[in-house]
C-alpha cells in the first residue's frame, strides 16, 4: 500500500466492480467482493442489475435504471481513488455508454472487461444488442478483456472456436478490436485434465496451463478470474503477473472448495476465503491432532518402493489397508514438483480414510499439497518457524533424542516427538541409537506424546511398548512395512503385536 498524506495513512489498493448482483453470491458483484477481499484489495461496487439466481440457474433479472447506475459511478469515482475498474454484467447499451463516459471523466489506472453475456447455467444476462457498443466503445478502452470461448465467439460474430489453435486466432482478432491485452479462457474446451487459457498482448502469446479441478463448484470462476486480475493490477503487478496470479488463485480456490455442498443444482459456488478458512479449521471444535494416531505410524521410502516395483500411492493405500494410523511421506530423493504431485495424490488417499498425512522435512511441500502437517528433525526447520508458516491447525512432529530437545519441541509449538533411533537401522545413515533407555528417558520427560522410531518391527515392537509410560503412543516404521513383499500382511502383523502389547501392559 502506498503512503498518502498525513502520518500513518496508507492508500489501499482499490478495485471498483461494475456488475450484476447474484443472490446466490457465487458470481457477479459478490464474487468480485470476495475475490478482492481474499487478495487484500478494497472493492467498491456499482450494481448494474439485480438477479435472482441460485445453483439451479437464473430465475430473474432486474436491470438497474441507467440514471441510478450513473449516480453510483459518480459517487464512487468522485471520492474514492479507484485504481482499477472491473466490469461484469452490463445489461444495456445505455449502461455501457454511461460507464464509458464516467471512465473518461475520472482517471483510473486500468480497466478490466469481463464480457459477461451468458451465465454458466446458460441463461442470457445481456442481450446481443450490447455487442456493438461493447466492441466499439468499451473494448477499445480496456487494458484487458477476458472472454470465455462462448463470449469470444459472440464478440467475433459467431465464429466457431473449438481448439487451442482457434483460441490463438480469436485472441488476435479480439485484440484488433482495441483492448491492450486479451485472455481467451479455454474452460469450455474439452474434458482434458489441462485447463488452457491463451493470453495475447498484441505481440506475444502466452499459454497458461492449469490443472482442471473436477468439481461442480465452478459458478463464478469467470467473474473471479477477472476481479482477481483487477486486484493484482491494483496492487501493482504487471499484466502477465496479474493474469498468472489470478489463474493460480482460482485454481487453488476450486481445489479447496471442490467438495463443498451448497444448493441442489448442478453448479455450486466456491470458497474465495480458502486461506482464511484453512486456518479457521484449526480453531474449530474438531480436534486437529489425536495422539492415538501415532499408534502405527508408517513412513514411506522411495528406494523400497522402487525395489518392490510399487508407486508411492499403491504403498500408501496398502499400508492404510493393513491398519496404519498415520502416514509420513519421507521422499529424500524426489524433485520438488514430483514430490508435490505425489503428495497431492496421497492426500486424496489418506483424507477420506481419516488417516493424517505428514510430509518429512518439507514445509513448502506440506503447504502446497494440503497435507495435515510435517515432521522435522534437529537440522530441519525449527518447530516454531514451521508453526508460524503452517498455522495452528497443522500437525508438527519433531525428532528428539534428549529431554532438552523434547522441551524445545514443546516450546516451539510441536504436537508430538519422534524419538530414536531406538534400535540400529539401515534406513537412515549415521543415526545414533538411543536404545530403550534413551527412549524411556525422553518419554518420562516429554510434555508431548512420543512415537518411537528406528529398527522397530513385529519382532521387537512389544519391547518398545512395554516401556509403558503414558506419553509413549506408538511406533513409527519404515522397513517393517515397506521393505516387504506384502505391505498389507506385514502391517496387520505389526498392528496385532502392538495391540496385544498394549492390552498386556494394561492388565
Ligand atoms: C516419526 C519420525 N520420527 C523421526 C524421524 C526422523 O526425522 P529427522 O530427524 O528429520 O530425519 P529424516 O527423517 O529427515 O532423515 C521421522 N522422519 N519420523
Ligand atoms: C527416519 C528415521 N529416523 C530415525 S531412525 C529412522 C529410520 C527408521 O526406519 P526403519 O523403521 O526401517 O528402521
Ligand atoms: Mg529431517
Amino acid at each position: 500500500m502506498e503512503q498518502v498524506e498525513g502520518a500513518g495513512k496508507r492508500k489501499a489498493p482499490h478495485v471498483l466492480t461494475v456488475a450484476g448482483s447474484d443472490s446466490g453470491a457465487g458470481a457477479g458483484i459478490q464474487a468480485d467482493l470476495k475475490a478482492c477481499g481474499a487478495l487484500g484489495v478494497y472493492c467498491s461496487s456499482v450494481i448494474t442489475a439485480v438477479t435472482a439466481q441460485n445453483t439451479l440457474g437464473v430465475q430473474g433479472v432486474h436491470p438497474v435504471p441507467v440514471d441510478f447506475v450513473e449516480d453510483q459511478l459518480r459517487s464512487v469515482l468522485s471520492d474514492m481513488e479507484v485504481d482499477v475498474v472491473k466490469t461484469g454484467m452490463l445489461p444495456s447499451v445505455d449502461i455501457i455508454k454511461a460507464l464509458c463516459d464516467k471512465i473518461k471523466e475520472f482517471h483510473v489506472k486500468a480497466l478490466v472487461v469481463d464480457p459477461v453475456m451468458v451465465s454458466t447455467s446458460g441463461d442470457v444476462l445481456a442481450a446481443p444488442a450490447i455487442l456493438d457498443v461493447l466492441r466499439e466503445e468499451l473494448l477499445p478502452m480496456a487494458d484487458i478483456v477476458t472472454p470465455n470461448l462462448i463470449e469470444a465467439s459472440a464478440l467475433l460474430g459467431g465464429q466457431s472456436l473449438e481448439t487451442v489453435a482457434d483460441m490463438y486466432t480469436a485472441a488476435r482478432s479480439i485484440h484488433k478490436l482495441g483492448p491492450r491485452n486479451v485472455i481467451v479462457k479455454g474452460g469450455h474446451l474439452s474434458d482434458s485434465s489441462d485447463a488452457v487459457d491463451v493470453f495475447f498482448d498484441g505481440e506475444q502469446f502466452l499459454e497458461l496451463h492449469g490443472q482442471r479441478v473436477k468439481t461442480r463448484n465452478t459458478h463464478g470462476t469467470g467473474c473471479t478470474l477477472a476481479s482477481s486480475i483487477a486486484a493484482e493490477l491494483a496492487k501493482g503487478s504487471s499484466m502477465p503477473q496479474a493474469v498468472k496470479a489470478a489463474k493460480n488463485f482460482v485454481e487453488n480456490a476450486l481445489r479447496y472448495s471442490k467438495d463443498i455442498a451448497i444448493g441442489a443444482g448442478p453448479q455450486g459456488p466456491f470458497d474465495h476465503f480458502f486461506k482464511l478458512n484453512d486456518h479457521m479449521d484449526n480453531t474449530s471444535e474438531k480436534r486437529r491432532f489425536d495422539p492415538n494416531d501415532l499408534f502405527l505410524y508408517a513412513v514411506t521410502d522411495s528406494r523400497m518402493n522402487k525395489k518392490w516395483g510399487r508407486s508411492i500411492t499403491e504403498a500408501v493405500k496398502s499400508v492404510i489397508e493393513g491398519g496404519a494410523t498415520m502416514v509420513q511421506l519421507r521422499e529424500k530423493e524426489a524433485e520438488t514438483r514430483e514430490f508435490v504431485e505425489a503428495a497431492r495424490a496421497c492426500v486424496e488417499i489418506c483424507r477420506p480414510r481419516g488417516v493424517p498425512l505428514l510430509i518429512n522435512d518439507r514445509v513448502d511441500v506440506a503447504l502446497a499439497c494440503g497435507a495435515d502437517g510435517v515432521h522435522v528433525g534437529q537440522s530441519d526447520m525449527p518447530a516454531h518457524l514451521a508453526r508460524s508458516l503452517l498455522g495452528p491447525a497443522k500437525i508438527i512432529g519433531v525428532s528428539c533424542k534428549t529431554p532438552a530437545q523434547a522441551a524445545a519441541a514443546f516450546a516451539g509449538g510441536a504436537d508430538y516427538v519422534g524419538c530414536g533411533g531406538v534400535f540400529p537401522t539401515n534406513t537412515k545413515a549415521n543415526n545414533v541409537t538411543v536404545g530403550l533407555d534413551g527412549l524411556r528417558t525422553v518419554c518420562m520427560a516429554s510434555e508431548l506424546p512420543v512415537v518411537a522410531i528406528g529398527g522397530i518391527g513385529a519382532g521387537n515392537a512389544s519391547s518398545v511398548m512395554e516401556i509403558a509410560t503414558p506419553t509413549l503412543k506408538g511406533v513409527a516404521v519404515v522397513s517393517a512395512v515397506f521393505d516387504q513383499e506384502s505391505i498389507v500382511a506385514e502391517t496387520r502383523k505389526l498392528k496385532a503385536v502392538l495391540t496385544s502389547a498394549v492390552v498386556n501392559s494394561a492388565v
